[in-house]
């Protein structure tokens, strides 16, 4: 390739023969030579203007001279041409081919930095776990993570670890885990119901209605998350916040496009052009958060006009009636308390809705792998119930599966951004302050480096210790201090529904589709199938699910 100063010196030349012509043949100017030079002075400018564009853009470069390698960071757009908007951990990935496991560039203001290998992402989230452990002050951050009071979005401080620790012993803490294993079970038999009676529609003609998993999978983590966070009573029409949960829900997922249009910093897609806010995306930020903020004001108030009134069974208490009871030190402020419902309403249901609908697609088109499973379900519960909770440590298989989906499809192929405070040395290079970081988790677990044929779905490789606490090739809850808060919650949710749709059903695609493109995402709060998963469900059950019977 041509470096910069070659260019720069061979422009030179140029430049040099073009002033020998006119000094020999300058004094006969004809008609012809006037236009001759008129043209080569529009070279020359052309050149001069190069060799300053040149300089200016060698010394851009020079200021990054510490940094990681990385595509070139142009003047107004960064790196923008190298990284486009789509599908970014599979260009980082590509990129990491030819910069090396760890890249800068320069997106919408803010020094970016990606790693795409096991030691460094060792090196970021365990040795430099301190560091690293910050959240860059986005836009987001300030309009939906409300003020800084999300989880999320919090910095590295008092108020971060205060929420932690909340989280860790109120929130997602195994006994809560276990209290509420009765939504989950309610809510997936409700889905079992539904898909049953939708697959009996048009068996008459021969042919059983496709079911949509997509929206299966949505709903039932809608329903799941919603009852965990407020119980159940917003689901009844008559009372006035169920009045307000429709457009509610709209709201969240404005937040949630905007949440990641805003991610990295003021969200301008041309940093030095900002300031204009070309898709008005400043005021829809603000305007949705004021929406938010006044719904979760009515839900906290109704709560604890509940608490007032002991209105409220002590062992179905939901998590607003858990956090505000807190007393003491653990006492949340509202601001904090709707930080947290925004951490888990959103971002929590999405996600696992995303993998649920990517675990199904991957079962279906693979076949022996449903039909193991399904084995595997049946030589532990039997044929006259359905698979519980409970059984799952008994299905090592179903984990397997589900970890298998979780390496191809993670929701976050991301981590979310982590931020350093100070100066750092990092895999040799010296990292400035407020630096944002990325580790691709997809790429650590899809690269064939360190996984036999990656792009298969075969459970079977998780049957040897993968994953164990020093694995860094296999992070989809990421690692170290900000590593997902609800992991336990999300493989329980995901094992339990995986169970019990393919021990109540047998499916396959739609006539005539052959196969489902698995590679086409979007995104939303997470990486997702781009198309809904359409199939076919034939029961399969030697006894009908509860509300047939
Ligand atoms: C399959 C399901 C899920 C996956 C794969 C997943 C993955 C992740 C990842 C990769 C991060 C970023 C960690 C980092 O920045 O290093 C994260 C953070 C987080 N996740 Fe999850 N997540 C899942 C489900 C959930 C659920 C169900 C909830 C809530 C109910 C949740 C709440 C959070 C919160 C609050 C954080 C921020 C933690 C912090 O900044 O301290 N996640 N998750």
């Amino acid at each position: 390739m041509k470096s910069p100063v070659m260019a720069v010196s061979s422009s030179s030349s140029f430049t040099v023969t073009f002033m020998l012509m006119f000094m020999l043949f300058g004094t006969s100017i004809t008609e012809r030579t006037m236009m001759a030079f008129v043209s080569v002075k529009s070279i020359r400018a052309i050149v001069s203007l190069s060799i300053v564009a040149i300089a200016i853009l060698c010394h851009w470069q020079r200021q990054y001279r510490s940094m990681p390698p990385g595509p070139v960071r142009w003047p107004l757009v960064g790196s923008l041409l190298s990284v486009g908007f789509q599908q970014r951990h599979r260009t980082y990935a590509r990129l990491a081919n030819k910069y090396g496991p760890v890249m800068h560039f320069c997106i919408e203001n803010a020094n970016v930095i990606v790693v795409g290998s096991p030691e460094v992402a060792l090196e970021v989230l365990k040795t430099k776990d301190a560091e690293w452990a910050s959240r860059p002050p986005t836009l987001s951050g300030k309009y939906i993570g409300v003020d800084f009071h999300a989880l999320d979005f919090a910095p590295n401080g008092p108020h971060w670890r205060h929420l932690r620790k909340i989280c860790a012993t109120h929130i997602f803490s195994p006994a809560r885990l276990r209290a509420q294993s009765y939504i989950r079970r309610e809510e997936v038999l409700r889905i079992v119901d539904g898909i049953f009676s939708q697959s009996q529609r048009g068996l008459g003609l021969g042919l059983g209605e496709a079911i949509d998993l997509r929206s299966v999978s949505y709903s039932l983590m809608d329903n799941i998350i919603s009852r965990v966070l407020f119980g159940n009573k917003y689901s009844q029409s008559d009372h006035p916040i169920a009045k307000v949960m429709h457009s509610f829900r709209d709201d969240v997922q404005e937040a949630i496009i905007l949440a990641g249009a805003f991610a990295i910093s003021d969200g301008g897609i041309i940093p030095a052009l900002s300031w204009i806010d070309l898709r008005g995306y400043h005021g829809r930020i603000k305007r949705v958060s004021q929406r938010l903020e006044r719904v979760y004001r009515m839900i906290i108030e109704d709560h604890k006009r509940d608490l007032e009134l002991g209105e409220y069974e002590e062992e179905k208490q939901d998590f607003v009636h858990v956090l505000l009871s807190l007393q003491g030190e653990d006492r949340l402020s509202d601001k904090s308390l709707m930080g947290l419902i925004m951490d888990v309403l959103p971002f929590g249901k999405d996600v696992v809705a995303a993998v649920l609908e990517f675990a199904m697609a991957e079962l279906i088109q693979n076949q022996s792998v449903l039909r193991k499973l399904q084995g595997e379900i049946d030589r532990v519960v039997g044929d006259d119930r359905l698979v519980d909770e409970s059984d799952i440590c008994k299905i090592p298989y179903l984990e397997c599966v589900v970890k298998e989906a979780l390496r191809l499809h993670p929701p976050a192929p991301l981590t979310d951004p982590h931020y350093n405070e100070e100066a750092v040395d990092l895999a040799g290079y010296k990292i400035p302050p407020k630096c944002i970081m990325f580790i691709n988790i997809w790429a650590l677990a899809n690269d064939p480096k360190w996984w036999d044929e990656p792009s298969e779905f075969r459970p079977e490789r998780f049957e040897a210790a993968i994953g164990g606490n020093n694995d860094f090739r296999y992070l989809p809850f990421s690692a170290g201090r900000r590593k997902c808060p609800a992991g336990n919650l999300a493989y329980v949710t995901m094992e339990h529904a995986i169970a019990v749709l393919v021990q109540a059903f047998d499916w396959s695609l739609p006539e005539g589709q052959l196969n489902i493109n698995m590679e086409d995402e979007e995104f939303g709060a997470s990486s997702a199938k781009k198309y809904p998963l359409l199939a076919l469900a034939k029961p399969r059950l030697h006894f009908l699910p509860p509300s047939q019977s």
